[in-house]
């Protein structure tokens, strides 16, 4: 989730870059004369020697491997807090289970913020109007009780019931006709990927939409995650003028973005004036909750671009999530035939026949223990959204400065051989009666954190576990899961695409159970 650690070098002008280089050389003995001293005040935790004004950025961009691969090196040298310095951003990568429970337990509130957006981002958060950007304090209070309670609380979980199954009936027969036509094989992220995105836009705008919509309103998301992707001024703020032409159709996208959305928000407006128009639609959706939404220390309701931005952000953040989940829960299937018989059995024996719904998942041990030990394994990021300190403070002993970028790398922590027994092997049988505990939400101590914790955890866990369990369920339910004939085995490389997906997509070949 942690974008930062990406980097899209949205093609500025290579000439004036190199000309731009050259200026920042001949800065160099100057700035290494004079710089940072405010840095030299502070004890940061440890980190490899940087380069004047680039730091590590360099270092970090060239190293020949992801910043998720990267990091496990980097913590095997400088420990479990260290220090990157990446041009004008300081990052602070904590990788123990112990400092993410100092800084989002502990010290909960002090760690509760967010860094200061990028110029692009902001465009999008409508200046960090969104409850994922929104810094530590009333404004956030109002949006992320909103959300929670409008809309990811049990009881509205429970409403929206209808919604889900229909969209996993959907989704189901979409897998059907996609194997029918490719001699059994189905791409799982991609069919994942659409059934999710479609329950969400039904979530936020309480309407039917055609397949043809849906992937283009999922086509222009895409697009604006993209755009929202770093760039080296990011980290370089005086590369800005180089980016011009890029800054333009990042104007063009969000402008884009705004029609479509306003398009569906209208749409929604019409008929809650008048229901009799569509009667299909849903007689609520997120976007109602927010129409009049009284936020903290502001007078007036939020305005359309700012309704545009916090749809985008209810859609965008369990999309890729949830579905990259499902393609590596469907690579563990396919991998253990023992896995998979396992929860067919538990399948069969709780519903029989019919269609798995959400209140089955509660009665399936087996299919609970499958999705805790999948988050473990996999977490969809492994950078928990980056958090700011409120103040200057302190963790591990180190200074924290209220500037910095605290970056929390959640795999170490699931994978810690003090806490867990055989960490690196995929065992469900794990977390059976009996066996290894771990509380997803951290507060009973921090060994799992795949949905992050403390007060910025993320509100939509009983959402996304829900939907994950329920897709598996209805994925074994409906096909027998089998690796692609034309690959000796499963390759679990991972790699960054927004979330970590698997680094050779997932091709599956199915046969369907009846
Ligand atoms: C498997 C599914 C999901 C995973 C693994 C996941 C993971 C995460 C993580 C790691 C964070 C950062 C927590 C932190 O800053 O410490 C987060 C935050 C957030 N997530 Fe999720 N998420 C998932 C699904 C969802 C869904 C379904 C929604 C809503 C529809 C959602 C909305 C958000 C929001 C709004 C935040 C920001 C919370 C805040 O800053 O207060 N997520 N999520």
């Amino acid at each position: 989730m942690d974008s930062s650690m990406v980097f899209a070098m949205a093609a500025p002008d290579f000439g004036l870059l190199f000309t731009a280089s050259a200026l920042v050389l001949s800065f160099l003995v100057l700035v290494m004369l004079g710089c940072n001293r405010r840095g030299k005040a502070l004890r940061l935790p440890p980190g490899p020697p940087g380069w004047p004004l680039v730091g590590n950025l360099f270092q970090v961009a060239f190293a020949g491997k992801p910043m998720i691969h990267l990091v496990r090196d980097l913590r095997l040298r400088y420990g479990p807090i260290f220090t990157l310095r990446m041009g004008a951003r300081t990052l602070i990568v904590v990788t123990s289970p112990e400092l993410a429970h100092e800084a989002l337990i502990e010290k909960g509130q002090l760690f509760a913020s967010r860094p200061a957006e990028t110029t692009i981002r902001s465009v999008f958060s409508c200046n960090k109007f969104t409850v994922n950007s929104a810094v530590y304090g009333p404004e956030w209070r109002s949006l992320r009780r909103n959300m929670v309670s409008g809309m990811l609380s049990a009881s509205r979980l429970r409403e929206f019931r209808p919604a889900r199954t229909s969209a996993m009936d959907r989704f189901i027969e979409r897998l059907r006709a996609e194997a029918e036509a490719n001699g059994g094989a189905v791409w799982v992220l991609r069919n994942a990927r659409f059934a999710v995105f479609a329950i969400l836009l039904s979530m936020t705008f309480g309407v039917q939409l055609d397949e043809d919509s849906i992937v283009r309103i999922d086509e222009m998301m895409k697009r604006v995650l993209l755009t929202i992707s770093p760039r080296m001024d990011d980290y370089l703020p005086f590369l800005r003028p180089f980016y011009a032409k890029h800054q333009k159709k990042v104007l063009e996208i969000r402008k884009e973005q705004v029609e479509t959305v306003v398009a569906l928000i209208n749409r929604r407006r019409t008929i809650l004036k008048d229901p009799s128009l569509e009667p299909n639609a849903a007689p609520f959706s997120y976007l109602d909750s927010l129409l009049d939404l009284k936020v903290e220390g502001r007078d007036s309701a939020p305005t359309e671009t700012q309704l545009v931005t916090l749809c985008s952000e209810f859609i965008n953040g369990g999309t890729d999530t949830t579905s990259t989940a499902i393609e590596w829960a469907m690579a563990r299937i396919i991998d253990d035939p023992n896995i998979q018989a396992k929860l067919y059995k538990e399948i069969v024996a709780e519903v029989g026949d019919r269609p798995v719904d959400d209140r089955d998942i509660e009665k399936m041990p087996y299919l609970q223990a499958f999705v805790k030990e999948l988050l473990r394994k996999h977490p969809p990021t492994y950078f928990s959204l980056t958090h700011a300190a409120v103040e200057p403070a302190k963790l591990g002993g180190y200074d924290i400065p209220p500037d910095a970028n605290l970056e929390l790398f959640l795999p170490t922590i699931a994978e810690d051989p003090r806490l867990w027994s055989s960490p690196l092997e995929f065992n469900p049988d794990r977390f059976m009666t009996g066996g290894e505990t771990a509380d997803i939400t951290g507060s009973a101590g921090i060994r799992m954190i795949p949905f992050g914790a403390g007060r910025r955890i993320c509100p939509g866990l009983s959402m996304g576990t829900t939907h994950i369990s329920l897709m598996v369920a209805r994925m074994v339910q409906a096909f027998e899961w089998q690796l692609d004939p034309s690959v000796p085995k499963l390759d679990f490389m991972d790699k960054v695409e927004f979330t970590v997906v698997m680094n050779r997509r997932l091709l599956a070949f199915v046969e369907p159970r009846k």
